[in-house]
């Protein structure tokens, strides 16, 4: 499949991806698309390789075999699981914000006027009016939520990759977060977003990956949660063994 050319109007396309870390393979033999303007669901249980494959999107790791290619020219915007975060970080609410800026301006750029406008305009956006000046390490859990949305707002990006923004976020944060990720699709940008909750990914995803190590299913979401497809993905991922050799294509069902 490799040397096929890349369709314009696809944002993201994964030809056989293998991808892992050391010699250990975390997701095998994926082939999928992401079209420009898409908003989709990565869904999988813990360990699936949900994460790996939204680093792997980010840029973050290399492809141990198969490609993963990103439109040429497209900006992008990561934001990591909470966990991974350094929350102890001396930052307030407004220069975590700014750090939406530094593709913009540089890292140690002067922000003009129209910067802070654009940083206050997001903060409110977010619904953290008053927060600016608030250190990071003193936010709740889905006040932190917000202001890292709101840097993802800052950054103005084509390509937005999320990782379990929903997670530990109370049902009126989820909802916030997910009418900003609406209106990020209604702008044309191509969403991606890593998920748990199956309800809500079949109420607000139009389209979904279903990863177990290797793709279960792909397409439209209602036609991926299958109970079929969630038996298969969970019997497959308790069937993995994490130190077996790297799997040739042809080995995969
Ligand atoms: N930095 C790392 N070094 C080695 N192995 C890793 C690393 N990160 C993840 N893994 C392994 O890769 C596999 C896939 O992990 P990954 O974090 O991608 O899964 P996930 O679906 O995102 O899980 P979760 O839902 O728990 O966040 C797991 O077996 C995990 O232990």
């Amino acid at each position: 499949m490799t040397g096929l050319p890349f369709n314009p109007r696809t944002a993201v396309e994964m030809r056989d991806l293998t991808v892992g870390y050391g010699s250990h393979a975390a997701v095998h033999h994926l082939s999928c698309c992401f079209s420009a303007g898409s908003l989709s669901a990565l869904v999988g249980v813990n360990g699936s390789g949900k994460s790996t494959l939204i680093k792997t999107i980010a840029g973050l790791l290399r492809p141990m075999s198969g490609r993963c290619h990103i439109a040429p020219g497209t900006s992008l915007a990561y934001l990591p699981q909470q966990s991974e975060l350094d929350r102890s970080f001396p930052a307030r609410v407004r220069d975590l914000v700014s750090l939406g800026l530094w593709s913009q301006r540089g890292l140690l750029g002067r922000h003009r006027a129209q910067d802070r406008d654009r940083v206050a305009a997001a903060i409110s956006a977010v619904g953290l009016d008053g927060f600016d000046t608030r250190p990071i390490d003193s936010l709740s859990g889905g006040q932190l939520q917000r202001a890292l949305f709101a840097r993802v707002l800052v950054q103005d990006a084509q390509l937005i990759l999320l990782d379990e923004p929903f997670n530990a976020v109370d049902e009126r944060t989820i909802g916030d977060l997910v009418a900003l990720i609406h209106r990020w699709q209604g702008q044309g940008r191509t969403v991606i977003v890593v998920a748990h909750d199956l309800d809500l990914v079949r109420a607000q995803f139009p389209q979904t990956l279903l990863l177990a190590r290797r793709p279960i299913a792909w397409g439209a979401t209602l036609d991926v949660l299958t109970s079929d497809n969630l038996q298969r993905a969970r019997n497959l991922h308790e069937a993995w063994d994490d130190h077996a050799p790297w799997c040739a294509p042809d080995e995969v069902a």
